[in-house]
């Protein structure tokens, strides 16, 4: 029988000056969310080994798997034995660029990549003007795995603000998404939780935001507080503006509860209007 819970930490980590400073920084949080809370499963955030910037993409991005971090973390995930949502960071692949989530088994193996589908071009002029359209490739393909019994799925950061999408992961039984996410100070307050108790809501599943930690001395301010929802929608735990291990345990029962005493994911009127994933 699948276990009823399951422990996983979420990495709210901080900024680095080098791309080597902050997978050091992140090995040891690594190791920590381990050894000292028990977390089979931990989860980076969005962006986490080089500024979040559309200049930088191309200066720090890496081959995965084969390049320094997808090594560095496919070696700890095998060392420690756990699951590793690994954030995102710049992929290069035949001349494009990609903002992508690599994800490593218990034994350092490279479970899958998912490449950011949605792809960030918000323009608030004066606040913040951001286009990823104009240096990355979206990524087209979804991505699952499983922990015992649990089945996830990734997104990455502006995917969460498309209930569509979500909706998709739902349809492929996924019951737990996972978003590495940078929002910024401005959407974050009005919208970065709102989203992640929705998603959850709308699909009767946990959501976990994994954000970096605030560093005002950024042009791109990261807004912080990571944030995990139930089923239900309710929030579960949130870090605030600094570095932080977020741990948690998933109580999996809460998935039949829901689904069992609000069956609305059954009671949807195909009949009357469908999503249909294409491919
Ligand atoms: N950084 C993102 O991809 C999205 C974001 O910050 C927002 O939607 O707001």
């Amino acid at each position: 029988m699948a276990p009823s819970k399951l422990k996983i930490a979420l990495l709210q980590l901080g900024s680095f000056p080098t791309k080597q400073a902050a997978i050091a920084n992140a090995l040891t949080q690594i190791r920590s969310a381990v050894k000292d809370k028990g977390a089979k499963l931990v989860i980076l955030p969005e962006c986490w080994n080089s500024t979040y910037s559309t200049d930088e993409f191309g200066r720090s991005a890496e081959k995965i798997p084969g390049g320094e971090t997808s090594l560095a973390l496919a070696k700890i995930a095998e060392e420690l034995g756990i699951w590793l949502v690994g954030g995102t960071y710049p992929e290069v692949d035949a001349g494009k660029l990609y903002n992508t989530c690599a994800v490593f088994g218990p034994k350092g193996e490279l479970v899958g990549k998912y490449r950011k589908m949605h792809l960030f071009d918000m323009d608030i002029p004066g606040i913040c003007t951001f286009s990823e359209s104009s240096v990355l490739t979206p990524g087209k393909e979804f991505l699952t795995f499983s922990v015992e019994g649990l089945k996830i799925g990734v997104g990455i950061c502006y995917d969460q603000r498309f209930p569509e999408f979500a909706a998709v992961y739902r349809q492929l039984g996924v019951d737990f998404l996972i978003f590495p996410s940078a929002f910024d100070t401005y959407t974050g307050p009005m919208h970065f939780e709102l989203i992640a108790q929705a998603r959850a809501l709308d699909n009767s599943m946990f959501v976990a935001l994994c954000a970096p930690a605030r560093d005002t001395t950024k042009d791109y301010v990261a807004y912080g507080y990571s944030t995990l929802c139930d089923p239900w929608g309710r929030v579960l735990c949130r870090a605030g503006e600094k570095p932080e291990i977020l741990s948690a345990e998933l109580d999996l029962t809460l998935l039949e509860d829901i689904k069992k005493k609000i069956p609305v994911l059954k009671q949807k009127r195909n009949d009357v209007y469908e999503l249909v994933k294409k491919k």
